[in-house]
């Protein structure tokens, strides 16, 4: 009996805007028209004949002629072209030359563009040289670029149909593109379906006839089973950042494919609530709370980054029991929270502040009155973490002695005196600085009984957290000349945006600086931050590792390589383990190597197993009791 082959399928790939990130002949011309005075104008002149063409005001032949006369370009000028492009690739074709190679002899490239930069850059990836389909340019005896093939279909309108025609290609054929001639082969009836790829522009009429919209190749693999480098397209996975995190963290994602959606401030929890639904990355700084409430309404959650260092606004004990990853960052401002702590105490301790205001009135007080060093004064520091033992260092640079105390027993640094109790500290300082963590329990750690056991005149400051500090006490302290001079940059209710009024009894108190929360906010640390935290996201995503994590148990793993990857979180019960090794010996599965981390709440199990296994080991794996989450990388 005569059994129907399998049906061919042909991949049709534009160039421009698709395989890379540019249009061609915008880059030659910056190329050919360097140290032409005229050279922005000649090229937006480019640009806008490129799109009358598109749009159909003139012929695309028309168009290419206008374009070539003002690109002024010579073949000697292509190399550097080529080179340029190969920097351009679109970042979704580059992860999937695998998929390229495997299907070289059904990928075609047809383009309104030229072979002469096309087939380097494609070949490059696998593509051949023969399944090129695009113009040639024409040359005069001197090697200036003069012209095209006129003959060739593709230097003219309804020229991609007609290649397309010609191939007569006995399959399935889908176009992938992102331009209206793209879509023209389907309509011509050449085609079974166009995807509009929207990686590096998006046009609303070339979008509006697509079969599927393709944010990345990788989402068109997916969307037909095929090859590909991402188990799960990034194109999908939804990021969402808030109040304004660094564009180095939107820079990150956005280069890995994955759909990112920014916000300037922050959300209350019915915002959130509302914002959170699609979202599997969230992005965070000290003022949005991921309640156990919101958490409970994100369901595709798989990670929460705080942009800062506080984590006390995230409920990890939910994320925890929800499978979600929560990673921070613990160093990237601690300097800058240093810096802003001793600028303040040496203002405070001066009193400039009041100086710098009645002068601004028109006043002069020129005197020594309530004026000291910081030289020999006591600083004690509450808290010595991060922040408190790098201001011990640089207080002690600037001849203060130290004093701390902390929950926990913590080496002194240089000559750092510890102190038995938070009231010994309390007594004896001239200075005291609060750096602890905002845990709930230190909520109002500092309060009248604390502000009566200070010296007086001493200066105060909280740059750590709001809740930390009764603010009627420290109001009466100051009201009372008990503390001479405060800074205060956190507060129990903070704006959520700049336009939100800042109400607080603080106001309008002498000698006291007031900052909205911005001790770590510097140029520096916030762009330090913005690489930090995804790069802890983004490694937890693709590869599974969770080193840094506040509330996950920290596993670094080697990168995967030849081997799929399944992670397996767990409530942390007895016999997890046994029962999955009890489904992969079942199945026969080779496993590459296996990994388990517990903490008092979850477990962590990541086995990297060999790529042959049968479906419905993965169902088993999610259906073992007491499963939180499941993921598959590959
Ligand atoms: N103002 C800002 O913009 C800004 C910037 C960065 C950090 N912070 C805040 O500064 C604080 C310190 O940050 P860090 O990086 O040094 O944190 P850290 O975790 O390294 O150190 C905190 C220290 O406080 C100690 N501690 C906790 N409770 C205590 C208590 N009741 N008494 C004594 N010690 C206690 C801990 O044992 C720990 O050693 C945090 O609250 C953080 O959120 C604020
Ligand atoms: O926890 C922190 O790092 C600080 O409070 C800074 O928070 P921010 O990023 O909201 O300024």
């Amino acid at each position: 009996m005569l059994t129907k082959p399998l049906e061919q399928t042909y991949y049709i790939i534009d160039f421009d805007s698709t395989f890379t990130k540019v249009e061609a002949l915008d880059v030659l011309g910056e190329i050919s028209l360097v140290g032409r005075p005229d050279r922005d104008d000649v090229l937006n002149e480019i640009k806008a004949i490129t799109d009358r063409g598109m749009s159909g005001e003139i012929s695309f032949t028309d168009s290419l002629v206008l374009r070539l006369n003002l690109l002024k370009a010579h073949k000697s000028q292509l190399p550097a072209l080529v080179e340029t492009l190969m920097g351009k690739i679109s970042d979704s074709f580059q992860r999937n030359k695998q998929f390229l190679t495997e299907n070289a002899e059904t990928i075609y490239i047809v383009s309104n563009g030229f072979k002469e930069f096309i087939i380097p850059i494609v070949t490059s990836l696998g593509v051949r040289a023969e399944n090129v389909f695009a113009n040639t340019f024409e040359l005069d005896e001197n090697g200036a670029i003069v012209g095209f093939d006129s003959e060739n279909p593709l230097s003219s309108n309804g020229g991609k149909s007609q290649v397309i025609r010609n191939l007569n290609l006995d399959g399935e054929v889908y176009v992938i593109g992102d331009g209206y001639t793209d879509y023209e082969i389907k309509a011509s009836g050449l085609a079974n379906r166009f995807y509009a790829f929207t990686e590096n522009v998006m046009r609303p009429r070339v979008v509006a006839q697509a079969d599927h919209v393709a944010p990345s190749l990788d989402e068109f693999l997916y969307h037909n089973n095929l090859s590909r480098s991402q188990s799960y397209p990034k194109s999908r996975i939804k990021v969402l950042l808030l109040e304004n995190v660094h564009p180095n963290a939107i820079q990150l994602f956005e280069q890995e494919g994955f759909n990112v959606e920014i916000r300037k401030g922050a959300l209350d929890e019915e915002e959130l609530i509302e914002a959170i639904r699609d979202v599997s990355i969230l992005g965070i700084r000290s003022k949005t709370n991921v309640t156990a409430r919101v958490l409970e309404h994100a369901n595709k959650l798989m990670t929460v980054g705080a942009f800062c260092i506080g984590t006390n606004q995230i409920d990890l004990d939910a994320c925890t029991e929800k499978g979600i990853a929560v990673f921070n960052a613990p160093y990237s401002n601690t300097r800058s929270v240093v810096e802003l702590a001793i600028g303040e105490i040496i203002m405070l301790i001066r009193s400039i502040v009041p100086k710098s205001n009645l002068m601004h009135k028109g006043g002069w007080d020129k005197s020594a009155n309530n004026s000291f060093e910081v030289r020999g004064k006591k600083l004690g520091l509450v808290g010595y973490g991060n922040i408190g033992t790098q201001l011990s260092v640089v207080a002690e640079a600037l001849g203060m002695e130290v004093y701390f105390y902390d929950a926990v027993d913590k080496l002194s640094l240089g000559n750092a005196r510890k102190c038995k109790s938070l009231d010994e500290l309390l007594a004896i300082s001239d200075i005291i600085s609060l750096h602890t963590d905002g845990r709930k329990e230190n909520k109002n750690l500092i309060s009248y009984r604390e502000f009566g056991l200070m010296k007086n005149g001493v200066i105060f400051l909280n740059l750590s957290r709001g809740h930390i500090v009764d603010i009627p006490a420290l109001v009466d302290a100051i009201e009372r000349g008990k503390v001479a001079g405060a800074g205060v940059d956190v507060f129990p209710n903070e704006p959520k945006t700049n336009n939100e009024e800042f109400i607080s009894r603080l106001r309008n108190l002498p000698n006291v600086i007031l900052t909205p929360h911005i001790g770590g906010s510097t140029e520096e640390a916030q762009a330090n931050i913005g690489s930090f935290v995804p790069s802890k996201l983004l490694e937890y995503i693709n590869n599974g590792s969770t080193y840094g994590s506040v509330n996950f148990p920290e596993l670094q793993l080697p990168l995967l390589k030849g081997a799929h990857r399944l992670l397996h979180v767990h409530e942390n019960v007895p016999g997890i383990l046994a029962k999955m090794n009890t489904i992969f010996a079942k199945h026969h599965i080779n496993i590459h190597g296996q990994y388990l981390k517990t903490n008092e709440k979850i477990g962590y199990v990541i086995t990297d197993v060999a790529k042959e296994y049968a479906e419905e080991v993965v169902e088993e794996l999610k259906d073992i009791d007491n499963t939180i989450k499941f993921r598959l990388l590959y």
